[in-house]
């Protein structure tokens, strides 16, 4: 990625027996807003701690703008990390916590930060150990957008939000983004949530990356199909195959499309189609089994007993 403000390249990351990050390549544009997916354990913390500088990769290249961010003041000045579960000093109060912030990124917003603690309705005198849990989130998220810093990292920023919280981070972020385009990565399991915000998606399953795309050309890339099981095959054969569920004669598949398709074609062959989601796309692609093969070999394997039994091109 040229343009990107934080690279990886060839990312291994080994914590004693375990790798949470293997052969890692990937980049976060410099305008732009990227979800940053998978299970558990899957990485997403690991991948944001070396490029905040808080860790150092056992093997392979971290860049954030153009320089090794560990222990690198002039760039961690400008990468602002909100934890999940980010601590403060005992006896900080919300304002300590924001003023501790505001020394920290030159690019402090103090106008935006009063105005996010009024949007949360945060209680600037109390200490933020009295705070609920998901107050504490807020102020995690008033630090990260108010920071402006050029790189900003929120790893699951909002654990005890309530929807309505959720949602005015949501728009919060939105609305500062248009006004300051940075570099934002988002890693959240609420995928069907920020869905809409997302230009980019990365995909981590157990320590690789499983894909690396546009958002818009994600969300176009799938389809969920319904129809007589051959036909159903049929299609599926031709590009790859997620997932499949059989109901008698009939199947119901997630199909990743290797090509555009004719919409017309699909009907005509008695095929009901629906869009897929990025959520139901990330589900199906990292609940696929280590090493499936492409639907096309999948297809072409599949055993007398499947919905594609039959199937023909
Ligand atoms: N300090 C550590 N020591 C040993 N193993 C670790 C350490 N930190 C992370 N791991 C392991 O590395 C793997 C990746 O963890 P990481 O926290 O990066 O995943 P994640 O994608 O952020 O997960 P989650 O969505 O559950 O927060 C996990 O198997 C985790 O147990």
């Amino acid at each position: 990625m040229s343009d990107a403000a934080a690279t990886l390249t060839d990312v291994t990351m080994r914590y004693r027996e375990h790798t949470a990050l293997d052969g890692v390549t990937t980049g976060f544009a410099t305008d732009g807003i990227t979800g940053l997916l998978g299970r558990n354990g899957a990485g997403k913390t690991t991948l944001m701690q070396l490029l905040a500088g808080h860790r150092v990769p056992t093997s392979g290249r971290v860049r954030v703008l153009g320089a090794d961010p560990y222990e690198d003041d002039a760039v961690l000045q400008q990468v602002c990390f909100v934890k999940e579960s980010q601590r403060y000093p005992d006896h900080f109060r919300v304002r300590d916590a924001l003023s501790a912030a505001a020394t920290l990124f030159p690019t402090w917003d103090e106008d935006l930060a009063r105005a996010l603690v009024a949007d949360f309705d945060l209680p600037a005198r109390r200490p933020v150990v009295k705070l609920s849990r998901g107050m504490v989130s807020a102020v995690g998220i008033t630090i990260g957008l108010a920071s402006r810093a050029p790189v900003t990292f929120f790893d699951e920023p909002y654990l005890g939000l309530d929807a309505v919280a959720r949602q005015l981070f949501y728009d919060r972020l939105i609305a500062d983004y248009a006004e300051q385009p940075r570099t934002i990565v988002l890693s959240t399991h609420l995928i069907e949530e920020i869905s809409g915000l997302l230009e980019h998606v990365v995909l981590l399953d157990a320590g690789r990356v499983l894909l690396d795309d546009d958002a818009e050309r994600l969300r176009a890339s799938a389809l969920t199909v319904t129809g007589p099981a051959e036909r159903v095959a049929a299609l599926a054969q031709e590009h790859e195959l997620l997932t499949t569920d059989a109901l008698g004669g009939s199947a119901r598949a997630v199909v990743r499309l290797c090509r555009p398709v004719d919409p017309g074609d699909l009907a005509a062959a008695g095929l009901t189609v629906e869009p897929t989601s990025l959520q139901q796309l990330v589900v199906a692609l990292s609940t696929r089994p280590a090493g499936t093969p492409s639907a096309a070999a999948a297809a072409r394997t599949a055993r007398p007993s499947t919905p594609f039994e039959g199937a023909t091109r």
